[in-house]
């Protein structure tokens, strides 16, 4: 059976359980992590992500426990209402529908950003919870995402929040680093002060997600209708979806929802409560069994 065709079986499906074996045995392998647990969801995730490549799985696992190691500045406190002025501003949205992929599709309006109010950690903190939480979804394991950013009100001010750490950053979690497959990048409404903003970031992005980047300037309502389904995309998109306004309420509380799940997730990252206790118990045992030595 091929990577495709393990994607389209179910969590629980019994061929699954001999890659998940082999996954956590060599993260186990690796230094440092014997003392983790990792629980069978957080490593399908990984296979799916990488379709079943074992030895890429691992190293997309560890780039992951690694970035979010190196940026606790975004990673450690995922609270959704630590951000909720800016969710107010009708920043950003998941739509919906997905495409006619079954990508979900993702939309980030820049300009909504107040850069002094807003630091680039904060903005990259939306990112990351609502990567986390659609990464939970079997269909978006399988079939990604796609994000539109809105560049209009791209300023001076945003520009200078985006040094080269960060932009590293970016390119990490675009290319290696989470367990997403980015199906398609589309730029809208992009100003000439972004251009030298992507230059230093493509540069780091691998040839595979630099051809899934799309430019398509103000003109967007007629192109990006070739990459996406009157449907899918909200009205000012050039869609017939609902109005940009109304998803991203929607969104807005969903994440608010999920801020214990966020919370337990920025706690645990690799894996659920349950094994996190489990593992609890187990060291227990050991430790009565080294006292007795
Ligand atoms: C897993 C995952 C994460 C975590 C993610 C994104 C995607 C597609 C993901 O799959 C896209 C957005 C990003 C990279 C956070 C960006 C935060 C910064 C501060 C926004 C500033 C504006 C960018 C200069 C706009 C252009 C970026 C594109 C060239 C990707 O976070």
């Amino acid at each position: 059976m091929n990577g495709h065709q393990l994607n389209d079986l179910p969590d629980e499906s019994e061929q699954m359980r001999p890659y998940v074996i082999c996954l956590r045995r060599q993260i186990l392998q690796t230094n440092d992590l014997s003392v983790q647990t990792f629980s069978d969801n957080f490593l399908i995730k990984f296979l799916r992500a990488r379709d079943f490549d074992v030895a890429l799985s691992s190293k997309l696992l560890l780039n992951y426990l690694q970035w979010r190691k190196d940026s606790p500045e975004i990673s450690s406190c995922l609270s959704p209402s630590s951000v909720l002025g800016l969710l107010s501003t009708s920043y950003h949205a998941v739509l919906p529908q997905r495409d006619h992929t079954g990508s979900r599709v993702l939309i980030y309006r820049i300009g909504q950003w107040n850069p002094k109010e807003w630091s680039a950690f904060h903005v990259f903190r939306i990112s990351l919870m609502t990567s986390e939480i659609i990464s939970m979804e079997t269909e978006t394991q399988r079939q990604g995402l796609k994000a539109i950013f809105d560049l209009q009100g791209w300023s001076l001010g945003h520009a200078l929040q985006i040094n080269p750490s960060l932009a590293k950053k970016i390119s990490s979690v675009l290319s290696d680093s989470f367990p997403l497959k980015v199906r398609g990048i589309h730029l809208v409404n992009e100003p000439v002060l972004f251009r030298p903003v992507f230059a230093m970031i493509s540069p780091f992005l691998p040839e595979k997600i630099k051809q899934r980047v799309h430019i398509h300037g103000t003109a967007f309502h007629n192109t990006l209708r070739e990459f996406f389904l009157p449907h899918v995309l909200p009205v000012e998109y050039g869609g017939e979806g609902p109005g940009i306004e109304e998803v991203c309420q929607g969104w807005t509380n969903q994440l608010l929802e999920s801020e214990n799940l966020l919370k337990q997730i920025a706690a645990h990252p690799t894996g659920d409560i349950c094994d996190y206790l489990h593992f609890q118990k187990k060291l227990k045992v050991n430790s009565c069994r080294n006292d007795d030595v």
